[in-house]
């Protein structure tokens, strides 16, 4: 039997490190609250015409930084969206203070190890190019873990759980959440 979209106003934020399931969840999120969907990191490839990568190569960390500041903003102005976030978007303070003021944030928890294991076969996450990626991963666990707690309204454990199992639980507390 057809399940009823949920029809409620208001944004939706994912954030958390590469891997976790932002696109993923926010795209199976976006269709069942029928919000329209956006990810920060394909807004920035789509208007600057390359990939990421490319933009690192060119630019450096920095630049992407700067454009991926641009494109959180632009995004919290929408309303009733479901926006994944780049994983570095928590790093910069206004992006925090931007995603908190519009829309409720859930960070998608997962550990190092689980995140290189989904990471492993993509190429296209320059931070993870290196020699040590589960090093790297853990690294941006250890800095990155406090930013997400900080910005979240909801914190979500997604290790040893399946994409669909997550939505399920995900869904009655994002419900109860938008009418709080
Ligand atoms: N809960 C899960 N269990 C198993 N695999 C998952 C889960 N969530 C996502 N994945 C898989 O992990 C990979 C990465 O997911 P996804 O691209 O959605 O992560 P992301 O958070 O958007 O990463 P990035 O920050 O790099 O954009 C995909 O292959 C996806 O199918
Ligand atoms: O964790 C990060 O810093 C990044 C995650 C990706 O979503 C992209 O935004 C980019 O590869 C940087
Ligand atoms: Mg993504």
């Amino acid at each position: 039997m057809p399940v009823m979209a949920l029809d409620m106003t208001g944004n939706f934020f994912l954030v958390g490190l590469m891997g976790a399931g932002k696109t993923t969840v926010g795209r199976a999120l976006s269709r069942r609250f029928n919000k329209a969907f956006f990810d920060s990191d394909h807004e920035v490839e789509a208007r600057t015409g390359v990939r990421i990568a490319t933009i690192f190569d060119i630019e450096g960390e920095a630049g992407f930084r700067e454009r991926e500041r641009e494109m959180i903003a632009e995004l919290c102005q929408r309303q009733n969206v479901v926006l994944a976030t780049g994983g570095g978007a928590v790093l910069d303070p206004r992006n925090r203070e931007q995603l908190a003021r519009h829309g409720l944030v859930i960070y998608l928890r997962a550990t190092p190890e689980e995140l290189y294991h989904r990471t492993k076969l993509d190429r296209n996450r320059p931070l993870l190019q290196t020699a040590d990626p589960l090093g790297r991963l853990q690294a941006l666990y250890t800095q990155r873990d406090p930013l997400y707690r900080e910005v979240a309204d909801v914190i979500f454990d997604t290790s040893r759980q399946t994409v669909q199992s997550l939505l399920t639980q995900l869904e009655p507390q994002l419900q109860k959440l938008s009418h709080a």
